[in-house]
């Protein structure tokens, strides 16, 4: 079904505003209306339970297919067109087959607000490079003999936490072909940036209220700095993150590149980041990457 679709999506009207696909074995009916550089996408329901949305892979002129079926026709809850993730997947390859040569083993650390993303990307980019993963918060737990994060907050305080942190980041920049997701509150210590500058740092930005619904839906219990406030759990995450990017936002700025999830959902024609998944994001790490180490 889902190749039908990708095939029958030629980019020359991806940007219409409204599509709809009446060639789904007459069952399913394909409703997205993308209204292009407006972050507004509107998924009508007509009259059945599917959705679907369409979009180009970055660099590439083909319109691909996503879709979600609630029908019992449809036995996964996401569908999404295998021409769409093989495009996605091959510019994954052929990017990092063309930048690693060039990051001479280098590592990546990955920065950024609280569930981000650095650990669900950075596993994709440790994968594409040949490079091992490491999380500096698992680091920390494992030093401290298992210890969770929340409680190594509550039994010794955060300033140990950071000590311990900055001395896994020296361990850590000691050696070569690692992907580093770091824990948000890293960039805040000058020192750390001593470490990170060793590799090469990407900030992955993504706006806080996408970022406090991903936290709301997993839920805070792993993350100590988000368990003050009042009012209701998305409410009480948005603002602690506010509060936390107010205090950290310019030391984000020491990342060697920047990959705004703004921009990639612009690049994309989507409009709302919640669209734009790892690989993608991935993608665009690795091309801003080369940018960097073209300079
Ligand atoms: N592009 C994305 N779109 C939607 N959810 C994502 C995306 N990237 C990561 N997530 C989800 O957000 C949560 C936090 O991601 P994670 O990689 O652990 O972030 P971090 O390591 O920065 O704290 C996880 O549940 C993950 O599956
Ligand atoms: O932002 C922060 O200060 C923190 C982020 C967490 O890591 P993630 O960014 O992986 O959630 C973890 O290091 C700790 O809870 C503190």
């Amino acid at each position: 079904m889902e190749a039908t679709v990708s095939k029958s999506l030629q980019l020359t009207t991806w940007n219409s505003s409204d599509y709809t696909v009446p060639t789904l074995n007459n069952s399913m009916r394909l409703y997205t209306r993308y209204e292009k550089n407006k972050s507004k996408r509107v998924n009508n329901m007509l009259n059945c339970n599917h959705l679907a949305t369409i979009k180009p892979a970055i660099g590439h002129r083909t319109a691909g297919l996503k879709a979600s079926c609630t029908s019992q026709n449809f036995p996964a809850s996401l569908l999404k067109s295998e021409t769409f993730i093989a495009e996605e997947d091959l510019l994954l390859k052929k990017k990092s087959e063309e930048i690693k040569p060039c990051l001479s083993g280098r590592c990546i650390y990955l920065v950024g607000m609280m569930g981000s993303g650095k650990t669900t990307i950075g596993q994709i980019l440790s994968e594409v490079l040949d490079y091992s993963f490491f999380d500096s918060d698992k680091l920390i737990e494992q030093a401290a003999g298992g210890t969770a994060v929340a409680d190594i907050f509550k039994l010794h305080g955060e300033g140990y936490f950071r000590d311990n942190e900055t001395e896994v980041l020296h361990k850590l920049s000691l050696m070569h072909r690692l992907v580093i997701s770091t824990g948000g509150g890293a960039v805040v210590r000058p020192i750390n940036w001593k470490y990170m500058h060793k590799g090469i740092s990407v900030f992955i930005d993504v706006p806080l209220d996408a970022l406090a619904q991903r936290l709301t839906a997993i839920g805070t219990a792993s993350r100590p700095l988000l368990h003050h406030g009042s009012g209701d759990a998305y409410t009480q995450t948005f603002m602690r993150l506010s509060k936390l990017w107010e205090e950290r936002s310019e030391a984000y700025t020491n990342a060697s590149v920047r990959v705004s999830l703004e921009c990639i959902a612009d690049k994309l024609g989507v409009g709302d980041v919640c669209s734009v998944n790892p690989t993608q994001i991935a993608i665009e790490a690795l091309v801003k990457i080369e940018d960097y180490l073209k300079e």
